[in-house]
Formats: structure tokens, C-alpha cells, sequence
């Protein structure tokens, strides 16, 4: 069963799936060992993950295990209609179709609870919420979940001490072999590719205001440093705003830094980053565009209310008029823009890639560990294996520990 906008789109969906498949070699490394183990035998597996070409390859990688795999959009902007075209032609089940209203948004998640999973893969932890709030009928076939995003993670660890958990979940987030490498450098990098193909704007010489310096704003400030911007850091966290000034960037309150600003760029996973009088100190031209969570980084409400009038400039570009004639231009209605802008195109494919194989190992170790109901990081054995397996990808040799160093690591006796 599925329901995607036109199936038509299929065989450039198919054409593009085999494009990321070629460049995803550590999935395809497990996809060939479950093709052999099948270890989803008689498991169905439902995800609520951004629906894109390397999204697909992980449902083709969960059924090559044996699985049912059932899939949705995580977000209403993200998903590609050619790509979920072409992950039904090779046998998925997909509920999914660009600009999605609130309604169908859950609808679809919804249709994916109907297919009774065993496992959820979700990415913003908004399936598992149905889950526990509206579609508790299938609450006790559900062995373990796998979060893909921070903010993710902070709701689920939210809810577990609140005691309102029901089922194991792995943070797939909190892998080394995630978070530093998708969150800086995939951010770093998709942030950007989205930006520019949505402007047409030039970074160079641009002063560009990032506000978080967790793992994306590390990312996404060094590629707009390297791209020639001038960069100025916001922060709540004292230890990362000095950590972003010895890295070079100015760090400011965000009152301050938003009188400067030719771009802004939200990477808090918070709320209300950039709110209330914030807009009234804005230069005529600024552009905002979040690359955190939801659409809630920048108060889309207090710009309108500000605002005479708003247009649809260019695809995925919002100008808004202020009261004293100065233009702001909102990107990708404020939500995630690499994946949200119509331009998006999410992390590049090698670093899904690790993202996605963390995914596929966590359902497995799901499936054959009997895991306490909380939150728990994915075990180091599963980032070990998925960083061995992107060296071995990329022709990358390392030395190992001789017997007399793992001796002496482990000595406290000898001195100078
Ligand atoms: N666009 C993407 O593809 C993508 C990829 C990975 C993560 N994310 C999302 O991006 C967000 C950030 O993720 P992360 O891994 O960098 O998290 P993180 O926790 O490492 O960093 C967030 C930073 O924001 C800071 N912050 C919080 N409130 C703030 C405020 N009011 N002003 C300034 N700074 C503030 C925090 O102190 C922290 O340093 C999350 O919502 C995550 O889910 C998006
Ligand atoms: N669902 C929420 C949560 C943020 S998504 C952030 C996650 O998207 C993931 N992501 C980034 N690029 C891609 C991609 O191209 N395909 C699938 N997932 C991606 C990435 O791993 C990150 O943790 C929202 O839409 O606002």
C-alpha cells in the first residue's frame, strides 16, 4: 500500500536512488550482508525520516533484511516526489508528497502506525508522540524506536523523566559517527547548497549572524567563513560562545548581531531565536533561514505582524514588507532549509551514508537485545564498525595499538 503524488515520476526517482546508492558504500555493505542474514524476518519496520533518494536506500536496505518496510515524511516541506515514486516501484510502502497541509501530515503517519511496526525509525520523534498519544492500540507490538535528530533526542529524554516512555529508544544521534560528522559537516555544507541555489546570492563579503554553536553551527559558521563571509556567533552556552570566539568569529547577543546581519542562519533546536522587536533592527535586505528544527526558530507570526504585505519572490522565498518599507526575506517558510527549500537536497549521500548505517544496525540491535525502556545511546561496537567500514570505503589505512602500548596504557606505575 501507498500513496505518493505521481507515480509517473518513478523512473527518474529510480535513476536517482541508484545515483546515492553509488556513493553510500557502507549501507550497501549491510544491505548485502541482511540480503544474506536477512535479519528482519517477519518484522515490520515504519519510518518518519525526511523522503529523499537516500532515505529510500535505507527502506531498500531494511527490506533487503527481510523486512515490511512502511515509510513517511518527517517534515511537510521535504519530501521528494520522484523519489518516493521510485521506492514504490522497488517495493515499499510510502504515505508521502511535497507540501503536505498539518492534516495529511499526520495522516500519513498514520497510515504508517496501520501497518502495526515492530520498530519505528522517526527523526524529530513526532511518530513516536502519535504513538503514545493517539495510537496506543499498537503501542505493545512495538519492540524499540531509533531517533535520528537531536531535538529528537531532547523531547524523547524529556519524556522518559517525565516517566511517560513506553518502549526502548536508541538516540542514533548521539553516535560519534552521526553527530560529528552529519550535523557539522553535512549542515555545514547542505545549509549552504540550499542557500545559495535558493538566492542566487553571493557569500562572500556577506555578514553572516549563525546563532547556536553546538555540532551544525560549528558546521555551518565554518562554511560560511570559508566561503568568505564575516561571521558573528550567538549563544546561550558560555563554554561554546568562547569556544566560536577562539575559532575566530565574533560572538554577540543575537539584539546586537541582527543589526549587522545580511543572512541569518538558526542552528538551537530552541524557539524563538529570532523574535519580537528583533525584525525592527534588521537591515532592508536581510535574509533568515533556519537549518535547526521545525518552524519554530524564527517567529514566523511576529514578522507577519510587523509586516504590510508578503510575496513569494522566487521559489521558496517569502519577502516580507515592514511597516517603514525595509524587506526581510524568509527562506523555505522558516523550516529546515537544506531539506524544506524546493532547491533542498538534504546531506550529501557519503555522509547519509554513515547516518543511515548507524539506523539500519540500531533496528537490529533493537530487534535482538531485550534493551530497559529509556534512552540510550547506540552502542560504541555499532560506530566502530560503521567508521571501520567508511576508512575501508575510502581507502584509508590506520595503525593499531602494538602490545607494548596497550600494556603501557594501561600502567600506572612507570613515570618520568
Ligand atoms: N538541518 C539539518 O539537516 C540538521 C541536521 C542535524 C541536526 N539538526 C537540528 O539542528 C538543531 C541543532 O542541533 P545540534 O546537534 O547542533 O545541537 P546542539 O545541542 O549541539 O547545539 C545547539 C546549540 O544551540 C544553543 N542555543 C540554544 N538556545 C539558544 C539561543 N536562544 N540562542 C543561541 N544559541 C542557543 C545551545 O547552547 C547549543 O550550543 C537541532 O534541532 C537538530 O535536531 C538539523
Ligand atoms: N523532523 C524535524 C527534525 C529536524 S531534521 C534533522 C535531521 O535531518 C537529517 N537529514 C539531513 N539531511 C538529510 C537527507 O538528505 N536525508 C534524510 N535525512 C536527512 C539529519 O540526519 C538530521 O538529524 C524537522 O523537519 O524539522
Amino acid at each position: 500500500m501507498s500513496k505518493v503524488k505521481d507515480m509517473s515520476l518513478a523512473p527518474e526517482g529510480v535513476r536517482k536512488i541508484e545515483w546515492v546508492q553509488k556513493h553510500m558504500p557502507v549501507l550497501e555493505h549491510i544491505k548485502k550482508e541482511f540480503e544474506e542474514t536477512k535479519p528482519f524476518e517477519g518484522i515490520t519496520i515504519g519510518s518518519c525520516l525526511h523522503l529523499e533518494p537516500k532515505t529510500i536506500n535505507l527502506g531498500l536496505t531494511l527490506q533487503a533484511g527481510g523486512a515490511e518496510v512502511a515509510m513517511t515524511g518527517c517534515n511537510p516541506l521535504s519530501t521528494h516526489d520522484d523519489a518516493v515514486a521510485g521506492g514504490v516501484e522497488l517495493g515499499l510502502n510510502i504515505y508521502g508528497w511535497r507540501e503536505q497541509s498539518d492534516e495529511e501530515y499526520y495522516e500519513t503517519i498514520n497510515a504508517v502506525l496501520d501497518h502495526k511496526p515492530d520498530i519505528i525509525i522517526d527523526d524529530g520523534a513526532d511518530m513516536i508522540m502519535v504513538l503514545h498519544n493517539e495510537r496506543r492500540d499498537i503501542l505493545e507490538n512495538i519492540k524499540g524506536a531509533c531517533e535520528e535528530t537531536t531535538t529528537g533526542v531532547h523531547r524523547l529524554e524529556a519524556m522518559n523523566k517525565d516517566g511517560a516512555l513506553e518502549f526502548p529508544v536508541v538516540a542514533v544521534n548521539d553516535a560519534y559517527t552521526k553527530y560529528l560528522f552529519d550535523n557539522r559537516y553535512g549542515t555545514g555544507q547542505s545549509s549552504f547548497d540550499a542557500i545559495m541555489g535558493t538566492t542566487n546570492m553571493l557569500i562572500a563579503g556577506k555578514i553572516v549572524v549563525v546563532c547556536g554553536y553546538g555540532w551544525c553551527g560549528r558546521g555551518v559558521a565554518a562554511r560560511a567563513k570559508g566561503l568568505g563571509a564575516n561571521v558573528i556567533v550567538t549563544e546561550v552556552n558560555p563554554i561554546r560562545a568562547l569556544e566560536a570566539r577562539m575559532d575566530g568569529f565574533r560572538v554577540m547577543p543575537i539584539r546586537e548581531a541582527v543589526k549587522e546581519a545580511d543572512l541569518i542562519i538558526t542552528v538551537t533546536g530552541n524557539i524563538n531565536i529570532i523574535h519580537g522587536d528583533d525584525f525592527k533592527y534588521m537591515k532592508d535586505g536581510c535574509m533568515l533561514a533556519n537549518s535547526g528544527h521545525f518552524n519554530v526558530e524564527i517567529n514566523r507570526q511576529d514578522l507577519e505582524a510587523q509586516s504590510v504585505s508578503v510575496k513569494e519572490v522566487r521559489e521558496s522565498i517569502e519577502m516580507f514588507t515592514m511597516k517603514d518599507g525595509r524587506k526581510i526575506y524568509l527562506l523555505a517558510d522558516g523550516r529546515l532549509v537544506n531539506l524544506a527549500a524546493a532547491r533542498g537536497q538534504g546531506h550529501p549521500a557519503e555522509i547519509m551514508d554513515m547516518s543511515f548505517a548507524v539506523q539500519a544496525l540500531s533496528a537490529k540491535y533493537i530487534l535482538n537485545n531485550e534493551l530497559p525502556v529509556t534512552v540510550q545511546k547506540a552502542p560504541d561496537e555499532i560506530d566502530n564498525t560503521v567508521a571501520s567500514l567508511k576508512l575501508k570505503a575510502m581507502g584509508i589505512e590506520i595503525d593499531s595499538l602494538s602490545n607494548r602500548q596497550v600494556e603501557y596504557m594501561n600502567d600506572w606505575h612507570e613515570g618520568t
